[in-house]
């Protein structure tokens, strides 16, 4: 191997190789019989003999030396450690290419993505030096894929992300819910396809996505973006889709984007021009025409006649706008005539509203009504508000939208509506704005255009009862949520759901639907209010049976049939949630640890295990159990097998009022053990079940 190395490195030329060469050998080869046997021998043949004579009175030197032994175990130590290191080495650099199969710096770029990521299995899969082990990583020395697809994955990526995946070909986030700007792309020239659809990113459309020239496949369908679409020009484009999102503005003229379907453009607000059929105004044609200097003079003279076009648009919209206020001063003076007589106990009813509002002309398409006549502000002012997005219903997508002057409101994009026309759509919800009541979350106001349904409600700060139920257990941040304010829930949704079931009675095919803990929002009073009601008249009704909780009940499941009495079934699943504290599977039907509580209570109660049915949280108030044996009875009622065997909703009212909260100075925090001979007694009403 010396030999071969001497060749190598040619000694006729290099005099310090040679010596140290000889150096090695003398040390581990230092007699010189054993020399002229084996190496010497080999250099012999090879070096001058200037180079062997050196080589031999360097061993000599070895040979000579009394503390011989010493000195060379010193060098064969040496020399080994140098071997180790070279090793040591040389697998370093073989490793790099084959089996790490990333660089540093993507490898750390990875990493910082799941820091923000916050996703327990990427935590667990992207550890250790091997690209190999890394889920969804595809790497061959540098890393060329990325594909994270439904994995539940939250949190926000940085625009600078990606700088340092410059080789990324495929990269795919598809159905998460990560939030935040899109990435820069500018670094990532080599990308093939990009899916990011399914998520909640908002804000613009990077520009940097027009300049990936290599670009096949770009999906960002089903987020809030928003702006305008950018002039996306590169051959390569073969599939495109931005459908579901908030853009606005004219779709480029770029012979690749119009040849795409207008379906990757549905559901965006105010996008408009072809392949869509949505017309645009003048204005967004003109801030979306592309600057060129060769065209600036064609660009002039369209600018002209578009600003002349948009003046005389302008003085007709003014005209308009005069006619319309005074039609609308009409509509309301008739229309609160005729709600006049209606008023009851201080709430609005929506009697005779559909025959009324039926004779309303088709004015409203395309305009935000507002429930209470005066608008409150412009579709446009939310269109750029800032917007949160609150999570996917099943209906539709939520967001939080503050407004210039500091209020919040709550934006629901309706999706799987029943094919209404729009006299129905506004019919149907003139029926639902009519119902006001303190415990119901008010509609401020709707929209309605072809491609776009919205509801906008007040935003009710303290969030929803499931989260103020089960969030932040078993952490120093969870506010215990004791008897008294859980009676109130109990209470204000009863009374709710007692307005809905004598007003929504004829309307709809069952007046709430969908009651359960996700939609009973709590306002800054605490105060329970419930949210999505009358949907049952808008939705399809396939979807209505997959996804609503009262097509869950027993009656559904055995005889297709819902009634108010359904209600009643979600009200008794509801108290049976406030009073166990576990999560209900009508609640998160996804979630393993939920609980069938209406079938979970009915055993416990058979097999006598009362006592551990109630929330510690409840437990520990010793003068309260009581009022929640009586409020567990009355949930075992409501949740009877048979309709016909539970109670009405004015009933349950009666019954919850009739529950006393005890005196706050008698009740005691202490640890408490249910008495068992009082819970039998208690629950001897045997359910039907
Ligand atoms: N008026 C509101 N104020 C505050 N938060 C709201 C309001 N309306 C809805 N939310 C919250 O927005 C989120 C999404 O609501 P959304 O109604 O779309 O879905 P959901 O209640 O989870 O399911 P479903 O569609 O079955 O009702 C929920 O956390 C809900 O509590």
């Amino acid at each position: 191997m010396f030999a071969i190395y001497i060749v190598h490195t040619n000694i006729q030329y290099d005099l310090t190789c040679f010596h140290l060469t000889a150096f090695i050998f003398c040390t581990f080869f230092p007699e010189q019989g054993q020399l002229q046997d084996n190496a010497a021998a080999v250099l012999e043949t090879l070096v001058y003999s200037f180079y062997e004579a050196k080589y031999t009175t360097l061993c000599s030197f070895f040979n000579e030396n009394k503390h011989r032994t010493k000195i060379m175990w010193v060098f064969r130590f040496f020399i080994l450690v140098v071997l180790v290191f070279f090793v040591a080495h040389c697998y370093t650099v073989v490793a790099q290419e084959i089996d790490i199969g990333f660089t540093e710096a993507e490898r750390n770029a990875l990493l910082a993505l799941k820091t923000g990521f916050h996703n327990a299995f990427l935590d667990e899969s992207w550890q250790g030096f091997e690209c190999i082990n890394w889920y969804g990583v595809a790497c061959n020395g540098t890393v060329t894929g990325l594909t994270l697809e439904n994995l539940d994955i939250t949190g926000e990526i940085k625009v600078d992300a990606l700088f340092n995946l410059t080789a990324l070909t495929v990269l795919s986030f598809r159905n998460n819910s990560i939030f935040g700007q899109l990435m820069d792309f500018s670094k990532n020239m080599n990308l093939e396809r990009l899916d990011l659809s399914q998520n909640n990113f908002n804000g613009l459309i990077p520009p940097s996505l027009v300049n990936l020239v290599l670009l096949e496949s770009l999906q960002l369908q089903e987020n809030a973006l928003t702006g305008p679409i950018p002039w996306f020009d590169q051959s390569s484009l073969k599939e495109f889709n931005v459908s579901n999102n908030n853009l606005t503005g004219p779709i480029p003229n770029t012979r690749i984007l119009q040849a795409f379907n207008s379906s990757s453009y549905d559901h965006n607000l105010f996008l408009c021009g072809p392949p869509t059929s949505a017309t645009c105004d003048l204005a967004s044609q003109v801030n979306d025409t592309p600057t060129s200097s060769n065209k600036s003079l064609v660009n002039a003279i369209l600018i002209i006649v578009n600003v002349i076009g948009l003046v005389i648009l302008l003085m007709l919209l003014i005209v308009f706008y005069k006619k319309n206020k005074q039609l609308n001063q009409k509509i309301i003076e008739k229309k609160n005539v005729a709600l006049e007589d209606d008023e009851e106990k201080g709430y609005q009813t929506p009697s005779n509203v559909i025959d009324q509002q039926a004779k309303t002309p088709k004015q409203d398409e395309g305009k935000l009504v507002f429930v209470d006549g005066e608008p409150e502000f412009e579709l446009g002012d939310l269109m750029t508000a800032s917007a949160e997005s609150l999570g996917k219903g099943n209906f539709g997508n939520t967001y939080r939208a503050r407004l210039d002057d500091g209020r919040n409101v709550i934006v629901k994009r309706l999706r799987d509506l029943r094919p209404l026309s729009c006299d129905e759509f506004m019919n149907q919800l003139k029926v639902i704005a009519a119902q006001k009541h303190p415990n119901l979350v008010p509609l401020l106001a709707y929209f309605y255009s072809n491609d776009e349904k919205l509801l906008v409600h007040k935003f009710m700060m303290n969030g929803n009862l499931f989260n103020r139920l089960h969030g932040g257990r078993g952490t120093r941040d969870r506010i215990p949520f004791r008897w008294g304010p859980r009676l109130a829930v109990a209470h204000g949704v009863a009374q709710a759901m007692e307005y809905l079931h004598i007003n929504l009675d004829s309307t709809t095919l069952v007046p709430h639907g969908n009651l359960k803990s996700s939609n009973v929002l709590i306002d800054e009073n605490n105060t329970a209010l419930v949210s999505d009601y009358g949907l049952t008249a808008i939705i399809s009704n396939t979807v209505s049976v997959h996804r609503m909780v009262s097509f869950k009940s027993p009656e559904y499941v055995t005889s297709k049939k819902v009634s108010k009495k359904s209600d009643v079934w979600s009200y008794g699943s509801l108290l049976m949630e406030l009073l166990t504290g576990r999560a209900s599977v009508l609640s998160v039907p996804q979630d393993n640890k939920a609980v069938d509580l209406c079938s979970w209570v009915h055993r416990a109660v058979r097999e006598e295990w009362t006592a551990e049915i109630f929330d510690l949280e409840l437990m520990v108030q010793r003068s309260a159990i009581h009022g929640m044996l009586r409020l567990l009875q009355l949930a075992v009622r409501c949740c009877d097998k048979a309709p016909e065997k539970r109670p009405d909703m004015s009933e349950v009212v009666r019954e919850v009022e009739s529950i006393v909260v005890p005196n706050v100075d008698s009740e005691s925090e202490d640890d408490v053990s249910l008495d068992r001979s009082l819970t039998d007694d208690s629950m001897s009403a045997t359910p039907s079940r």
